[in-house]
């Protein structure tokens, strides 16, 4: 099946600096694809390209088979992009909300369906800006879904929820999935990733440095765990003269220790701690997350 979108060597320069340099992927049709990086890596840039919302400077762009800065009009129809809950107005009704946006569309709308299939009858006749966070990204999320598109853009969606929102709208977005959408995710969230994303392409300072699925990332990362245990007496620099420990981390009572052999650094942790008479506890062999892998490739990209 052809791809969903495939992006060739965007680039994009702003008079002071370089957004997008040299990066290419494809989203396979009726994936969750993460876009993920820190502040300024470019998120943004690239996926407003892939909306026809900015123009590029090089580079080949398909969405459904079409390039859309030439055909922006029939990909309107195609696409769907979550707005900032900001851009709906604070005063109007749910209900009015979705029924402006089912308007702007050639295919009529569907407001029953998409009513159901968010669970929005309890709050219709609520004006936007009385919703809780949960409700307002549930809202943005059936606006931008209304004309059951077959692509659907998603930025930081989950920002400033608390964690049942949270839990609740990423159920919605694999319900979205389950419907056979293809969704390109923007996220700050490693957990959010690791939760929805078929796979990630990880961005920093406007290139991709890794595209994978979650678990083979922290599986590559697997190489790197550490041992973590808890101790109100114990003390770095002991722990750093053991035989094979290359790094000692402590965060308060919190230590993590990195060694070639785990196995081995463990016994020798024991006999430690039972000579100086400390005491171990919550002691476990620990996997890198997201959040770790991305710490390491962007040092290994700046070294
Ligand atoms: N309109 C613009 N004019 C000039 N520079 C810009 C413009 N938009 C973005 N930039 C710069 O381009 C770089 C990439 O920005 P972009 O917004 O794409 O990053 P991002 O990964 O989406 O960040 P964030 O998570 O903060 O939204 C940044 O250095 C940013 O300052």
């Amino acid at each position: 099946m052809e791809p969903a979108i495939v992006a060739e060597h965007l680039h994009k320069r702003y008079p002071d600096a370089y957004a997008v340099r040299d990066v290419s992927f494809s989203v396979k049709s009726g994936e969750i694809f993460g876009i993920l990086g820190p502040n300024g890596a470019g998120k943004t840039t690239t996926v407003e390209m892939l909306e026809g919302l900015r123009k590029r400077d090089s580079g080949t762009i398909r969405i459904l088979g079409l390039d859309p800065d030439e055909h922006p009009y029939e990909l309107r129809e195609r696409i769907g992009i979550q707005f900032q809950s900001t851009s709906v107005h604070e005063q109007m009704k749910v209900k009015e909300a979705l029924r402006l946006f089912a308007s702007f569309y050639r295919k009529k709308g569907d407001v029953d369906r998409i009513v159901d299939a968010l669970g929005l009858k309890p709050r219709l006749d609520v004006p936007f800006g009385r919703l809780s966070g949960g409700w307002k990204q549930r809202v943005t999320l059936a606006l931008a879904t209304i004309h059951d598109p077959e692509i659907v853009f998603l930025d930081e969606p989950s920002t400033g929820l608390d964690p049942q929102a949270r839990r609740e709208l990423w159920e919605l977005i694999l319900k979205l999935r389950d419907e056979g959408k293809t969704i390109v995710l923007t996220t700050h969230y490693m957990e959010e990733a690791e939760r929805l994303c078929d796979r990630v392409a990880m961005f920093h300072r406007g290139r991709v440095l890794s595209i994978d699925t979650p678990q083979r990332l922290v599986a590559t990362w697997g190489k790197v765990r550490h041992l973590r245990f808890e101790s109100p007496e114990a003390d770095e620099q002991p722990l750093l003269s053991l035989p094979g420990v290359t790094k000692v981390e402590r965060e308060d009572r919190i230590f993590r220790i990195y060694a070639r052999d785990l196995q081995a650094a463990s016994l020798q942790l024991f006999l430690l701690a039972d000579r100086e008479g400390w005491k171990i506890e919550a002691f476990r062999f620990e996997t890198g997350n997201l959040d770790d892998l991305f710490v390491s490739l962007v040092k290994e990209e700046s070294a």
